[in-house]
Order: C-alpha cells, then structure tokens, then sequence
C-alpha cells in the first residue's frame, strides 16, 4: 500500500467501451463465403458489451455494481482490473494493485496452487521473500494444504474461489473486484470469507463489489453504478441505484 498516491482516485475510467466480434453473419452465397475468407470485417457481427462509461471510485470507497444478465458488469470489472483491454479511445487508470475476485480469472490452469500464488503475488508487487512469509497463510486459509502442488485445472471452482481470496487477502491488494464472491463457495468457506472482508477490507480498502444480491450491495456500499445495456442508467447513491433497478424490472 506504500506506493499509492492518496491523492488520486483508486481507478478512473474516461470513455470506456469493449466491443465484442459475436461470429460471422450467415452468408452462403460465392461472393460471401469469399469476402469472409479475405477476412474484410464487413460480416462480423459486433456487440458493444460496455459503452461509453466514464466515472471515478474514491480510495477507501466500497462500490457496488448491479444491472440484469448481460448488461456488461463482468466486462466492465474486467477491464476496471486490467483483465481485459477496452476498445481504442478508452482510457483506465489505476492507483495500485488489484485481484480480480471471480472463477479463477487471472490464475493460470496449468499450474499448480504453489505455482499460482508466487504469479499471482508477483502481479499484486510481492517479492519472492515476501511471498515465502504469507505462502502458508494463504494455503491454510484456503484450506487447500492437501492440494498445494496439483494443478488448479483439477480444482472444483469452489477450490479455485478460495485459492483466489486466501492471496488478495493475504498478499494485500489495494484493490479487490468481488465479482459474485457470495454466489460461491460452501458455506462454511463464505461465512469465513465475508468475516475477514469485514474485518480487513470493508474499512480502508477500495472494494468494487458485482452482485445480483441487492441486500450485500445495499449492506456493504455507499455507491452503486447500475448498468443497462452497457450504458450507466444511474450512479450515485447505492440505495437509489437499487431503487430504481427494482422500479425497472418489475414483474
Ligand atoms: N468474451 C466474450 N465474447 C463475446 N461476447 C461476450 C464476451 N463476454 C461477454 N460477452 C457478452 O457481453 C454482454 C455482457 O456480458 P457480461 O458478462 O459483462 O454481463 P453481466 O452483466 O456480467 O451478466 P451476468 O449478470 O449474467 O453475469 C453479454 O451479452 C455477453 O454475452
């Protein structure tokens, strides 16, 4: 946490949008099936997942994210934590380090549990020294002693989560994206997980929090961005986000 500047906000984001290419139109004429070899663009189909977003998240601030399936909230944290690089003309700014909190994104399959914590706490700027002081921390925490030399792609995703929390708990991250962090997980692992989120997180450190539960985001942020269709449809007070998010999509 040393190197922040405190001055400045934990992640900025200035017209950001990500553009995805779905697949190739169905076209079966000659002239068709040719333009799609040549590769000239001109039949892909494209869908703007994130359009357009600018906002900023304060040190400290515990943001919530909300919006229906597909409204882009996965691709917006993905790009906020570096995960995923926005279309050109977007810009991100980041002021410290961040773990992206969700199935595993950001470890590396074939590797093995050891072999994932040193990348991952090199990425979240531990030395090697200082990665072999928490090694033990984050397996038991974990609770993956048994498993610390197979390779994640045999883990449950369940295993993957916990392995995922344990080093952005202990390796210290400035900034955590909790993407669905309640959705997973047994029970027992998930009460341990929301204890020591409150104990060492909630206060101090910068939480973007994406979750279809409204009462976590309700309980834990004071602002929420409620996202629809890519686009922002409201941000601002997280009760007031949630407000009209349930206004909105009544039954
Ligand atoms: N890698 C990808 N390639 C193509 N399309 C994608 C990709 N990732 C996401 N999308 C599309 O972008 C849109 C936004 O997806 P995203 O996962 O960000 O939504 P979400 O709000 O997180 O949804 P959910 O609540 O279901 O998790 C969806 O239409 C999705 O199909």
């Amino acid at each position: 946490m040393e190197n922040i500047d405190t001055s400045k906000p934990a992640i900025s984001l200035k017209n950001v949008s990500k553009t995805f290419i779905l697949s190739e139109k169905k076209n079966g004429s000659i002239k068709g099936i040719i333009a799609q070899i040549l590769g000239n663009g001109k039949n892909k189909k494209k869908l703007k997942a994130v359009n357009d977003i600018s906002f900023s998240i304060q040190q400290g601030e515990n943001f919530g994210i909300i919006g229906r399936n597909g409204s882009g909230k996965s691709t917006l944290v993905k790009i906020m934590s570096g995960a995923f690089i926005p279309d050109k003309g977007g810009e991100v700014l980041r002021n410290g380090t961040s773990m992206l909190l969700n199935l595993g994104v950001g470890m590396s399959h074939e590797l093995t549990a050891r072999q994932n914590i040193y990348v991952s706490g090199s990425a979240l700027g531990l030395k090697i020294k200082e990665i072999d002081q928490v090694f033990d921390q984050i397996i038991q925490f974990a609770e993956l002693e048994e498993f610390v030399d197979s390779k994640i792609k045999y883990f449950s995703s369940g295993m993957i989560q916990r392995l995922s929390f344990s080093i952005a708990v202990n390796a210290g991250a400035d900034i955590m994206f909790l993407d669905e962090v309640f959705a997973v997980g047994d029970a027992k692992f998930r009460a341990k997980a929301i204890k020591v989120m409150e104990e060492s997180w909630i206060n101090g450190r910068t939480i973007i929090m994406v979750s279809h539960s409204l009462s976590n985001i309700k309980k834990y942020c004071k602002r929420a961005l409620y996202l629809k269709n890519g686009k922002i449809a409201f941000l601002g007070d997280a009760k007031e986000a949630i407000e009209l998010y349930n206004q909105d999509n009544q039954t």
